[in-house]
C-alpha cells in the first residue's frame, strides 16, 4: 500500500456524508475530512470528486476545509495487542483515548490500534533459516499475547518470497523488523510483528474445511436442540428485551471457542456499558484465567455517527479471520446487524438511491450475505483448521420477523435461535422458541453427540420436539373447553412436556450452578425427563390414574435438579432416574396388586 498522501478540499456536506474534490483519490481510500482530519472513506467516485462517508460528526465542518487521501483503504492493524483491547469502530483503543482525550473522543484523534511502546518477546521459529522460500501463512515465530494465547507470527498473505533474515529471539515492539524477505522483483521487503490489512477484503485461507466440531456453548437449548457448528452462521431475532444480549454474552462467555469477539453495534448505551463492566470481571471457565485474555471488545461510542457502525462489523471480521488464520476457532458476536442495517439505509437516504423495502437499499440483501460469507471453518495457508462463527443479533421493530433485515438474514443463516416475547413475559430464559427457532446442523452435530456422549441423542431430541409439538395442540384444547376434556393420557403428555420446559430449556444465566451445562449433563437431564415421561406413560396405559403420578416428589426434584447437581455430578442424575424407575415400579406393584384383590 502506498503511503502518498494527496490534498483536496471539501465540496459539501449532507450529514455523515462529504463530496471533496481530490485527484487522484480512489474508491474505497481512507481519508481525512477538514481541519479536524475526520476519519472517513470513499464510497463512491465521479471523475475527481468523490462522495466519503465519515465516520466522526460532521458539525461544524465547511465547503472549502481541506480533504487529504491516506492512500490505502479502511484498514486495521493485526498483530499482538489486540486480545483484552477495546477499540471503537474503527480501531482506535478506548481504554488510551480515555487517558488522552478524557470521556469523550476528540474527533479527529488519530491513536494507532496496537501499542508502538509495548515490547514483546518474540520466539523466532527455529525451523526457518535464511534462503527458504516463505510465502502466506508461514510462521515466522511466536509472541506470548495473553497468559492463555500464542500469538503466531505470520507472513501476511499479500507477501512471498525468499527469507534473507530472521531476528533472534527477544523483546521486539510492533514496528519493529523481524524478518527481511526477497521477492520475485528483487524487492527486499521487511516484516514486522504487525500489518495493515482492509477491513473489506476477506482475508484469503487455502479451501474450506469440512470438518465438524460443535461449538458448545453450556446452553441446552442451543446445544441440544438447535446446535451450532463451529464456521457456522446464526442469529438471534428477538423484540425488544427478549434476553438477546444474555444469550450473546452466555455465548462469550461460556462457548468453547478459543477467541471471542464481540462488537457492539449501534445498541443502546446502557447495555454496551454492561458488557464493557462485566466481561474484564469475568473468569475463563475452560482456563481458569480472565475472559478478557481471549477476548476482545469493539464497540460503537455514543458520540459517533450511524454510519461509524458498517465499520464495525468490518474491523471485527478481519480481527476474527486474522485470529482463524493462526488456527484458532473464533466466536464473533454481532450485536446488533439491525443497527448496522439502519446504516446502511442512512447512507443510501442520503445519496438518494432508490429505497426498496422500509426505506432499505436493494443493496441489503446482499451486503448481509456478504458478511456473512466471511464466516467458515477452513483449512489456513499454514495447513491447520481454524473457523469464524459469526452469531448476529436481530432487534426486528415491534417484533416483526418478517420485516426485511430478520427475513433476509433468515435466508442465508444456518442457525435461527428465535426469541419470544411470550416465553420472556413467563419468565422463561433463555426465550428461544422451540417452533419457530431451527438449526441446519442437526445431523451433522449429532455425528459428535453419538460419538463423545450418547448415541440416542438425535432421537431423544426429536423425541422431545414432537412431545412439545403434541403439547401445543393439547394447550390449545384446554384453552378452549378446559382441562376436564382431556384424557389421562393426554394430561401426562402436558406433564411430559413442561417436564422438559422447566426441567431441560429454562436455563437461567444468573443461576450459579446452571449457567453453564456440559454436553453430558445436557443429555443426562434431557434424558430423565422423557424416560420419565415413557414409563410414567406406560402406568397410565395399564389403567393407573394420572394423579398418582403426578403426586410424586420425585417429580418436583426432577424439574430441579438442574441446579442441584452441577456439570460434574451427572452420576447424580442417573441416581434419580433410578429412584423415578422405583418409585414408578412401586405404583405398578401396588396397582396390581389391587387389582389382583378385587
Ligand atoms: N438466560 C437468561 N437467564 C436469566 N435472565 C435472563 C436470561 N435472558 C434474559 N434474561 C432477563 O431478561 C432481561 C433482558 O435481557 P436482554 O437485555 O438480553 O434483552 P435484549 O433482547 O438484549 O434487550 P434489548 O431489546 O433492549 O436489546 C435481562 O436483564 C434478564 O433479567
Amino acid at each position: 500500500m502506498s503511503e502518498q498522501q494527496n490534498k483536496g478540499f471539501v465540496r459539501e456536506i449532507n450529514g455523515p456524508i462529504v463530496t471533496i474534490d481530490l485527484p487522484g483519490i480512489r474508491s474505497g481510500e481512507q481519508v481525512r475530512i477538514g481541519e479536524l482530519g475526520l476519519v472517513g472513506e470513499v464510497i463512491s467516485l465521479a471523475g475527481r470528486e468523490a462522495v466519503v462517508q465519515t465516520y466522526e460528526s460532521t458539525d461544524g465542518v465547511r465547503p472549502g476545509e481541506p480533504a487529504e487521501g491516506l492512500g490505502w483503504p479502511l484498514s486495521v492493524e493485526l498483530g499482538p495487542g489486540l486480545l483484552g483491547e477495546i477499540f471503537d469502530g474503527i480501531q482506535r483503543p478506548l481504554e488510551k483515548i480515555a487517558l488522552e482525550s478524557g470521556d469523550y473522543i476528540r474527533r479527529g484523534l488519530a491513536l494507532p490500534g496496537l501499542d508502538r511502546e509495548k515490547r514483546w518477546e518474540f520466539e523466532p521459529n527455529p525451523e526457518l533459516a535464511p534462503g527458504q522460500s516463505i510465502g502466506p501463512g508461514t510462521v515466522l515465530g511466536t509472541v506470548q499475547e495473553t497468559e492463555t494465547i500464542q500469538h503466531r507470527i505470520l507472513v501476511p498473505p499479500d507477501h512471498q518470497g525468499e527469507l534473507t533474515e530472521l531476528a533472534p529471539g527477544g523483546e521486539y515492539r510492533v514496528e519493529d523488523s523481524i524478518a527481511h524477505l526477497r521477492d520475485a522483483h528483487g524487492h527486499s521487503l521487511h516484516l514486522t510483528l504487525f500489518h495493515r490489512w482492509p477491513v473489506r477484503k476477506p482475508r484469503p485461507y487455502r479451501q474450506r474445511d469440512d470438518g465438524i466440531s460443535p461449538l458448545i456453548t453450556g446452553q441446552r437449548v442451543i446445544d441440544s436442540f438447535f446446535p451450532q457448528l463451529k464456521g457456522g452462521k446464526g442469529a438471534v431475532p428477538g423484540p425488544f428485551g427478549a434476553g438477546k444480549t444474555v444469550v450473546q454474552q452466555q455465548i462469550a462467555r461460556w462457548s468453547n471457542a478459543d477467541i471471542v469477539i464481540y462488537v457492539g453495534c449501534g445498541e443502546r448505551g446502557n447495555e454496551l456499558v454492561d458488557v464493557l463492566e462485566s466481561f474484564p470481571q469475568l473468569e475463563d471457565p475452560y482456563t481458569g484465567r480472565k475472559l478478557m485474555e481471549k477476548t476482545l471488545l469493539v464497540a460503537n461510542t455514543s458520540n459517533m455517527p450511524v454510519v461509524a457502525r458498517e465499520a464495525s462489523v468490518y474491523v471485527g471480521l478481519t480481527m476474527a479471520e486474522y485470529y482463524r488464520d493462526m488456527g484458532y476457532d473464533v466466536v464473533m458476536l454481532a450485536d446488533s446487524t439491525s443497527r448496522w442495517a439502519e446504516a446502511l439505509r442512512e447512507v443510501s437516504g442520503r445519496l438518494g438511491q432508490m429505497p426498496v423495502e422500509e426505506g432499505y437499499p436493494a443493496y441489503l440483501a446482499s451486503r448481509l450475505a456478504a458478511v456473512y460469507e466471511r464466516a467458515g471453518r477452513v483449512e489456513t495457508y499454514n495447513a491447520g483448521a481454524g473457523s469464524v462463527t459469526l452469531i448476529g443479533a436481530v432487534s426486528p421493530p415491534g417484533g416483526d420477523f418478517s420485516e426485511p433485515v430478520t427475513s433476509h438474514t433468515k435466508d442465508i443463516i444456518e442457525t435461527f435461535w428465535a426469541l419470544s416475547k411470550e416465553l420472556a413475559d413467563a419468565r422463561h430464559y433463555p426465550s428461544i422458541d422451540w417452533v419457530t427457532s431451527f438449526s441446519g446442523h442437526v445431523h451433522a452435530a449429532a455425528e459428535w453427540w453419538h460419538k463423545e456422549v450418547d448415541r440416542h441423542w438425535e432421537g431423544r431430541r426429536t423425541e422431545a420436539l414432537a412431545l412439545l409439538a403434541r403439547d401445543a395442540e393439547l394447550s390449545r384444547i384446554v384453552n378452549l373447553v378446559g382441562p376436564e376434556a382431556l384424557s389421562d393420557a393426554q394430561r401426562w403428555q402436558l406433564e411430559g412436556a413442561s417436564l422438559i420446559k422447566e426441567g431441560v430449556l429454562q436455563q437461567s444465566a444468573l443461576d450459579e450452578v446452571d449457567t453453564f451445562c456440559s454436553p453430558q449433563k445436557q443429555f443426562a437431564l434431557l434424558d430423565l425427563a422423557l424416560s420419565t415421561y415413557d414409563k410414567g406413560m406406560t402406568l397410565i396405559e395399564i389403567g393407573v390414574p394420572v394423579s398418582h403420578l403426578q403426586d410424586l416428589p420425585q417429580l418436583a426434584k426432577a424439574r430441579r435438579c438442574k441446579s442441584m447437581y452441577t456439570s460434574e455430578q451427572v452420576a447424580r442424575i442417573n441416581d434419580l432416574a433410578r429412584e423415578i424407575d422405583e418409585a414408578f415400579e412401586s405404583i405398578r406393584l401396588e396397582y396390581a396388586k389391587q387389582h389382583t384383590d378385587d
